[in-house]
């Protein structure tokens, strides 16, 4: 839904005016969580990595997903095992009242959620793209991301 709004996800993609440096300093932070998570689980996921800045404008959101489906097309979204989302937010500290939060469930389908996290820059969110279903609460200040994926090894 790329640029789409749509009753799920009101945001759209774009290429932030980063510096070299910087990417690249973002790049080596991924590839570093991806080696700590692979240590943790004890297996490889895959080389690749992949990912997508995502510009939430005021009054944006997205509605409760999860970001893979057991089963359902593997050289797509189904390889997806975990997602990551980092924070490009400046430097001016989050406030609650800014909104966009980004509310995480104990699982797929419960009501129960374990956890809001508010955006502050650099901070880098990680967890299963198939048992964690999550939101992002209507925001009131642009709220800028990386959002990606460590996909399964094939
Ligand atoms: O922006 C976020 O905090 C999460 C975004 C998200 O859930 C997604 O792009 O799949
Ligand atoms: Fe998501």
């Amino acid at each position: 839904s790329d640029g789409a709004v749509d009753d799920l996800r009101s945001a759209y993609t774009a290429r932030p005016d980063v510096e070299e440096a910087a990417f690249d300093a973002l790049y080596g932070q991924l590839l570093e969580a991806r080696g700590d998570l692979e240590a943790l689980l004890g297996r490889p996921l895959s080389r690749g990595v992949e990912a997508t800045f995502v510009v939430y404008e005021p009054g944006c959101f997205y509605r409760r997903h999860v970001d893979s489906l057991a089963g359902v097309d593997p050289a797509g979204s189904g390889g997806r095992a975990y997602s990551f989302v980092v924070y490009l937010t400046g430097e001016q500290p989050w406030q609650p009242s800014d909104g966009g939060a980004l509310r995480v469930f104990c699982d797929a389908l419960g009501e129960e959620v374990e956890e809001e996290v508010l955006p502050a820059a650099g901070l880098l969110v990680l967890f299963d793209s198939k048992r964690v279903s999550h939101e992002v609460m209507p925001t009131r200040r642009q709220r800028t991301c990386l959002v990606g994926w460590f996909r399964e090894e094939v």
